[in-house]
């Protein structure tokens, strides 16, 4: 359903509020050509109904000749920001940035990071956002489940439909999403509601089986036959199945690089305002479908980079695959039992 330029000027008041945008701070709004002008008018005119500094960095589109599709997710690394360097100090310079054009999984974001500077990327349809609303709650839950995940040294994965995937974990920060920017140097997107760490290099082994309606990201389809990976020390080696199975083996070759084939991100849903269903009501350029990324109970794991966290692989490939139905158990103790999360209790919706 259409959300009124009203409700969503209201809608940012409450995230940079959240986010903790008053009239001591400046807030950069960061936009290419391909930005929601609606989430851009949003979120000048909230920061400035709080009395906030506000300002707008406008850059230039670019295009990858290599990158396939609109999804912002699909190619990363390089941006509109690549090799911008006055246009950094100048977002270097804000307190909070709204970005509304995706520097994700860039090396820039990670130095604006650095400077203590706070990122909320926010490039999801209206819709989505109203849907999906950042809470305290979420905060609070989210960051319960950080409690237990930051302390895990292994990570088990298992599922009715044949997933036996497994890692050792602690060589990575635990990375959580609760919608809102409001810690020095946080990185945030509304909408979410997950968490994730990523494999020790090298550790990932097993088999990961995508069942029928999991989601591969940024293809935004529902696997309609069982697609089986097959991990060997932080490498997917082999992908069988059916069509899906050769379709994401033809994409991830594309690139020509080993490094595609790396584990990244990994981790569960916690939102239960973020449903399975949704990615079925959008077109495919509507945005990145954070419902698939964030739904309640799933396991969310990646491929290819890991650069943002320190980590050696640099590739423009990425895939978010979000499954239904598995088992998570860190250190042998369950968080998630077939889809449902059971620990801790203070992550449970
Ligand atoms: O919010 C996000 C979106 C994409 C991604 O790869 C990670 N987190
Ligand atoms: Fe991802």
């Amino acid at each position: 359903m259409p959300v009124s330029d009203r409700e969503l000027t209201q809608m940012f008041e409450r995230v940079l509020t959240l986010s903790k945008v008053d009239k001591t701070q400046s807030v950069a709004v960061l936009k290419s050509d391909y930005s929601n002008p609606r989430i851009v008018r949003a979120a000048m005119d909230a920061a400035q109904r709080l009395g906030a500094n506000v300002y707008g960095v406008e850059l230039p589109a670019f295009n990858h000749p290599r990158a396939m599709g609109m999804d912002m997710t699909a190619y990363c690394g390089d941006t509109p920001l690549t090799g911008n360097l006055a246009a950094q100090r100048a977002l270097e310079a804000a307190d909070l940035i709204v970005d509304t054009m995706m520097l994700l999984h860039s090396p820039e974001q990670e130095q604006i990071l650095k400077t203590g500077t706070r990122i909320l990327l926010a490039v999801e349809p209206p819709e989505v956002l109203a849907r999906i609303l950042p809470t305290e709650e979420d905060k609070l839950r989210v960051n319960a489940a950080a409690e237990r995940l930051k302390r895990a040294r292994s990570i088990a994965v298992t599922s009715k439909a044949g997933c036996d995937f497994r890692a050792t974990l602690g060589q990575y920060p635990t990375a959580t999403e609760y919608g809102f920017a409001d810690e020095p140097g946080r990185w945030d997107h509304w909408p979410s509601g997950f968490l994730f760490s990523w494999p020790d290099e090298g550790s990932a082994e097993g088999t990961l089986v995508l069942d029928v309606g999991d989601i591969l990201l940024p293809f935004k389809t529902y696997v309609r036959e069982k697609v089986t990976l097959e991990i060997e020390e932080g490498f997917i080696r082999r992908i069988h199945g059916g069509f899906e199975a050769e379709y994401l083996r033809d994409y991830m070759a594309y690139f020509k690089d080993p490094e595609v084939y790396g584990i990244s991100h990994i981790g569960w849903g916690l939102q239960p305002r973020a449903q399975w269903t949704a990615m079925g009501l959008h077109d495919k350029n509507d945005g990145m479908c954070m419902d698939a990324r964030a739904f309640y109970g799933n396991f969310l794991f990646s491929t290819g980079p890991n650069t943002e966290v320190g980590g050696s692989r640099k590739t423009p490939c990425h895939m978010d695959i979000p499954l239904r139905g598995c088992d998570i158990l860190l250190d042998g103790e369950p968080v998630v039992l077939a889809g449902d999360v059971v620990a801790p209790e203070a992550s449970k919706a």
